[in-house]
């Protein structure tokens, strides 16, 4: 989970804008299995602070969510809207990949976006989205960024490379890192299925090196189109998908020349598609997304 640090900046930050006792209408929704309570905002509804978002992503006491996502006026005339997103443990993250779909398409449902293309604003940018046939969305996720101080990956140097060894509770691992807006880590393994999730994922977590912590990918190179990938994600554990992880993972391979420009990313939830056609474009994520029900949380 969340250094203790984030969730005390979170508190800090949304501190006066706690529901107050008031009821909250939310909706329910997943990406690839990456599930979210969208609260949108643009009618009145106070920001969620960072105890209601721990509450409300409560499994058992609450709704049940990896990330609460607020639906917000956008920040730029050309924009449909804008989204910020807290995790699981009230922290502030800057990205959600699935979690952009899944705005897309609550935009596009309530009519506030038409047409086949229009953008979004969230904490790390604005970000084209095409709409695409069956219920699924393209994000333009920015451009990758593998610069140590920018993910932030500390003690590694300046400059940006493929792979680090990091000590990690006495052991070397060695690893990829990349910003999309929030900092990836990469460990590539043999089997996916035997990958150290729950071990490795903290122990980087609570490293020196990552100083805002870091969501670990574990990936399997399958095919040079295709990779698996699971993702122990900052502020929440392991998740059924993570988009920007996506993206960070297939962007860390393809730089390294071990993928192709564009691959299938098979996460536990489902499959997302990645292309990143050069160094200078953005990265584009394409997967689905899906209402599952709308709720009132009371308080
Ligand atoms: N599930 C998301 C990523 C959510 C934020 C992440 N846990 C962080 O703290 O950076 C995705 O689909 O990208």
């Amino acid at each position: 989970m969340g250094h203790p640090e984030r969730r005390a900046e979170a508190d800090a930050m949304t501190q006066p804008h706690a529901a107050g006792g008031r009821s909250l209408r939310f909706t329910k929704m997943h990406g690839a299995g990456n599930d979210f309570v969208m609260v949108d905002l643009r009618h009145g509804q106070p920001v969620p602070d960072a105890s209601l978002c721990r509450a409300l992503a409560d499994r058992h006491a609450g709704v049940g969510c990896d990330q609460i996502i607020t639906i917000e006026a956008p920040r730029n005339a050309t924009s449909a809207a804008s989204y910020r997103i807290w995790n699981a443990d009230g922290s502030h993250a800057q990205q959600c990949g699935n979690g952009a779909r899944c705005v897309a398409a609550f935009v596009v449902r309530d009519g506030t976006a038409q047409g086949a293309r229009f953008a979004l604003d969230s904490p790390a940018g604005t970000h084209a989205v095409d709409v695409l046939p069956g219920n699924r969305y393209r994000i333009a996720m920015g451009v990758p960024d593998f610069v140590p101080a920018h993910v932030p990956l500390a003690g590694c140097g300046d400059d940006a490379r493929d792979a680090y060894d990091v000590d990690v509770d006495g052991q070397s691992l060695h690893i990829g890192a990349a910003s999309m807006g929030n900092p990836h880590a990469l460990i590539e393994v043999d089997d996916i299925a035997t990958a150290r999730v729950g071990l490795q994922g903290p122990a980087l977590q609570r490293s020196a090196a990552f100083p805002e912590s870091v969501n670990v990918g574990f990936a399997q190179v399958i095919a040079r189109d295709r990779i698996r990938l699971r993702v122990y994600e900052r502020g929440v554990g392991e998740t059924l998908a993570c988009g920007s992880g996506a993206c960070a993972a297939a962007a860390i391979l393809m730089r390294r020349g071990r993928i192709d420009r564009e691959v299938v990313v098979a996460l536990p939830g489902g499959e997302l598609q990645i292309a990143w056609p050069d160094a200078a474009s953005p990265v584009t994520m394409a997967g689905p997304a899906a209402f599952v029900f709308e709720g009132e949380w009371l308080p």
